[in-house]
């Protein structure tokens, strides 16, 4: 026998001649089979998103989330490393240190795919579309994919984790149980924030001053002194919206611009680290309000897109200014084009566009009072070469078989710990993901979480811990949280993590799990339990997980789908009257709950078949009897 470390684990398993899952022989089938095994005892586990203008949250969601704990496969022969765009000198360098390195700028989806199936590793920036299909393609070859960047919005994540094994797919005949082989994905999340974040500033700069206008101006020999009068960064505010990375370096930056105030809003950012820059976190509508000049820095999720839209634009000071480096969704781009019409915007600048490269009816590139550039945020000497360099050193120690400290897609668990804690996955991310949607807009502070176990303190949590902490950031911000990154994800964004441990005798591995939150505001005043802080619990039955307790109201239905909250009177009529509702929209309820206290006061939880036209949710909170009401929705 011979001990192997996969992703951690020491596995025995035997230097066969041949494998008895798919009679592929060779070591390295055995070795790849195996490792199937591996990410076949894992499921689909839930996420979703949940912001603090918007009432959605994902309990269920397969792609970004799809946390088959896939592991790298060690080449054996010299690899073949394809490099589809531009990447800086010293990461090319050090990959043909280990490999031959294939240049290939420019490919059609169509070449893509005909090249890939030579190639052990990929590395991409935004621009190359790795979908399905490539992963078809490659026939099980592809070992990682490297993103020289931050964003993998351009990486099908479930198609890379789910990717079929080499030789024996899909034949029945040669393989009868189908095992996942999984490609693992890297991206480079660091090297690239001082870049977008001088972008973001060089654009504040070239709006106030009309920078561009008047270049373009003057080379076509005209001298417009009094046309590019422009406005004074001095005194004004400046509003960061999503202080994370790239958010708190504008903040940085912008202090020492002049800007008289720097204000941020963004629900899950930690006040102690805004308060350290000097900037003070507001609400939505206060930032709205009191912005001169508005600097994007939140990720796409279902939740922001669109979230810069006629009613934000509204909202603000007439003549507000507006420049998106982050991404070209989260601008309602018709909204945009008709605020700057009516002159509520008085200019923007933008880096991203929802389709990119902008189609030529794009409502905004055309104008005069917006300023475009190509996506260049990150596309600085310096940062490219940091990224090249960040990238090449994942894939290569990918291609070594060793632990990537930057993989998107790959929690790594010893194989026993999974098989035994599997099941509350689900559990723990659907908790993290429910107790994030609950969260008012003041953000929240620290994560509690409470297994009710028969093991003590010696059950292994850290996987559990990082699924809770996977449901809860993952909705928030642009970062992929798996084992390896959770505690240090959680840790940067100043969020303190307890666990405790109740004795729960004779119900196996794990009774039931608690998840609270510590925060001054909810959206659900229900769910904050006697200790103030937002709480949820919740157990496995089977192998389905199941919401039991939102605050101090016991609940008791499935914790996946669309969950509609009410808190309402105990009285006759309430509930046929929330029913009567739902119904006449056509939305079934397919599980129930009420949970009543002496005092009449009512908590109900339904599972929503679809979720509600928020026109239906607008009715409900007029209805007699209701106090309160909260969607945990998906979109899948
Ligand atoms: N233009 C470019 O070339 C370029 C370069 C780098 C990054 N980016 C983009 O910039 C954005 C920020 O990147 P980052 O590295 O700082 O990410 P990050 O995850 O560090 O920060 C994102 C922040 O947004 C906050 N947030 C989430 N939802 C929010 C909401 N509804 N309202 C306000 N804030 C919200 C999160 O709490 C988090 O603090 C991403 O979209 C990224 O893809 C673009
Ligand atoms: O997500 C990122 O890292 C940025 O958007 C930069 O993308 P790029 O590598 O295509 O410039």
């Amino acid at each position: 026998m011979q001990h192997v470390r996969l992703g951690g684990a020491a596995l025995q398993m035997p230097v066969a001649a041949s494998c008895r899952r798919c009679h592929m022989n060779s070591w390295s089938a055995v070795e790849r089979c195996y490792r199937g095994v591996l990410a076949s005892t894992s499921s689909t586990v839930s996420t979703g998103a949940s912001l603090a203008p918007v009432r959605r949250v994902g309990l269920r969601q397969a792609t970004r989330a799809a946390a088959s704990p896939v592991v790298a496969v060690a080449a054996s022969e010299r690899p073949t490393i394809l490099v589809t765009e531009k990447l800086g000198e010293p990461g090319i360098e050090l990959l043909q240190q280990i490999g031959d390195v294939d240049k290939a700028y420019n490919l059609t989806p169509e070449q893509l795919q005909e090249k890939i199936a030579t190639a052990d590793a990929l590395i991409i920036r935004s621009a190359t579309q790795v979908t399905k299909e490539v992963f078809q393609a490659a026939g099980g070859r592809l070992k990682v994919v490297g993103r020289a960047g931050v964003g993998v919005d351009n990486v099908d994540l479930a198609s890379a984790t789910d990717m079929p094994p080499p030789l024996c797919q899909p034949s029945p005949s040669t393989c009868k149980q189908r095992a996942p082989h999984g490609c693992l994905v890297v991206n480079a999340p660091t090297a690239n924030t001082v870049a977008a974040a001088e972008h973001g500033i060089a654009l504040i700069c070239a709006l106030s001053r009309n920078v561009a206008q008047a270049d373009a101006s003057v080379k076509a020999g005209k001298w417009e002194r009094t046309k590019y009068v422009g406005v004074s960064i001095v005194g004004k505010t400046l509003a960061i919206m999503g202080f994370g990375k790239v958010g708190s370096e504008v903040a940085r930056r912008g202090t020492g611009l002049g800007f008289a105030n720097v204000i941020a809003y963004d629900p899950y950012a930690s006040e102690v680290k805004a308060a350290a820059l000097g900037v003070k976190l507001v609400s939505w509508e206060e930032a709205l309000a009191q912005g001169d000049f508005f600097s994007l820095h939140m990720p796409q999720t279902p939740q922001t897109k669109g979230m810069f839209n006629d009613d934000a634009f509204s909202k603000m000071k007439k003549g507000a200014r507006v420049v998106n480096v982050a991404r070209g969704g989260v601008i309602d781009e018709a909204a945009l084009a008709r605020a700057l019409d009516n002159g509520q915007v008085a200019q923007a600048a933008l880096d991203v566009f929802s389709k990119e490269p902008p189609p030529p009816d794009n409502p905004l590139i055309g104008r005069s009072d917006v300023v475009c550039t190509p996506h260049l945020g990150a596309s600085t000497t310096e940062a490219q070469e940091g990224v090249a360099l960040e990238i090449a050193e994942a894939v290569v120690s990918a291609l070594k078989g060793e632990l990537a400290a930057t993989a998107v897609n790959a929690p790594m668990v010893p194989a026993e710990v999974l098989a035994e804690l599997q099941p509350f996955c689900q559990l723990a991310q659907g908790l993290g993901t429910a107790a994030v949607q609950l969260v008012g807009s003041h953000g929240f502070t620290d994560i509690h979480i409470t297994y009710a176990t028969s093991r003590g303190d010696d059950l292994d949590t850290r996987l559990l811990r990082a699924m809770v902490i996977k449901g809860i950031l993952e909705q928030i911000t642009t970062s992929t949280v798996n084992l390896v990154n959770a505690d240090l994800l959680a840790k940067n964004r100043g969020l303190r993590i307890r666990e405790t441990f109740v004795s729960a005798e004779g119900k196996g591995v794990l009774a039931s799990l608690k998840v609270s939150l510590g925060t001054s505001d909810t959206k659900f005043s229900a769910a904050l339990g006697t200790d103030k802080r937002i709480s949820v619990a919740g157990t496995v039955k089977g192998t389905q997980s199941y919401l039991t307790r939102v605050g101090t109201f016991d609940v008791d239905l499935s914790l996946q789908g669309i969950i509609l909250l009410t808190r309402q009177l105990d009285k006759p009529g309430v509930i046929a009257a929330v029913a009567n509702v739902l119904s006449k929209e056509g939305v079934n309820i397919s599980y129930m709950s009420v949970s009543v206290t002496p005092d009449n006061d009512a908590v109900m939880a339904l599972g929503l078949d679809q979720e509600p036209p928020e026109e239906v949710l607008d009715q409900l909170p007029s209805l007699e009897g209701i106090t309160e009401t909260c969607v945990l929705a998906e979109k899948l």
